[in-house]
């Protein structure tokens, strides 16, 4: 069985305070598990301190996005092993918000992809259509295009390691979620377009989270299905408690 993995994607949200309790408060509560990683995104100036609180626990540190080169003349980014000398373990790629508000394209998703390897981070790859793609059927080839080009000259035994997140454009932050089978039947689209491209092995191990407007109330129905395994959250993430509750509610098969 995939592992499963919850990750918050805390955006630009709270002060340094709020993430030192936050992590205070979690770290104690989540144990070793087979079945489920906890992961918690924060804003970039957080990460070094929360890497160190979290150092031992159950609980992962990611970037919510990175550069592409690892140094250089590029005022104001972040790079590669910068993450990882913090003691980061995940990234997010492409996320829509950098897509749309930062010229994230499929191009540098690409590149960063294959940096964030480099430097032994993990990246989530995020994609996902708009309402307008939905309404005109044509999420699974915008979604599949988004996978082929985020992968584009990577190996299979690298892919395999990657997590790839659909988050459909419509479903963030709306309160509006995909149905459990609408979003299982695009990873599932997703993990088909995996295999064309690198072998049904591949495809196997390859995680694929669903993230919008996923809550406690709704992650276990989301979870019941065979090819969603686990979720990016992004408002229900804020909360240790909601987080915890999460977490607990992928801790089971
Ligand atoms: O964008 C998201 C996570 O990356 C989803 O955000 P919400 O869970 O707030 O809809």
């Amino acid at each position: 069985m995939r592992k499963r993995i919850i990750a918050g994607n805390w955006k630009m949200y709270k002060t340094i305070d709020e993430a030192k309790n936050f992590a205070q408060e979690v770290k104690g509560k989540l144990i070793e598990s087979e079945i489920v990683e906890a992961v918690i995104c924060p804003p970039a100036p957080y990460l070094y301190e929360l890497a160190e609180i979290t150092k031992g626990y159950s609980i992962k540190i990611g970037a919510q996005t990175m550069h592409e080169e690892i140094e250089g003349a590029f005022t104001g980014e972040i790079s590669p092993t910068m993450l990882s000398n913090l003691g980061v373990q995940y990234v997010i790629i492409g996320h829509s918000e950098r897509r749309m508000y930062f010229n994230e394209t499929d191009q540098s998703v690409n590149k960063k992809v294959k940096a964030a390897f480099e430097s032994n981070l993990t990246p989530i790859v995020c994609v996902g259509e708009s309402l307008e793609e939905r309404e005109s059927n044509k999420t699974v080839e915008i979604v599949s295009n988004q996978v082929t080009k985020a992968f584009l000259n990577r190996t299979g035994e690298t892919i395999e390691k990657a997590v790839i997140a659909y988050e459909p454009i419509w479903a963030i932050g709306t309160g509006k979620t995909a149905t459990a089978d609408d979003a299982n039947e695009v990873c599932h689209a997703i993990r088909n377009t995996v295999e064309e491209l690198y072998g049904a092995d591949v495809a196997n191990k390859v995680r694929i989270q669903y993230g919008g407007s996923v809550k406690p109330e709704n992650i276990e129905e989301l979870l019941t299905k065979e090819h969603i395994d686990g979720a990016l959250v992004g408002g229900a993430s804020l909360d240790s408690n909601s987080f915890l509750k999460l977490i607990e509610a992928a801790s089971y098969e």
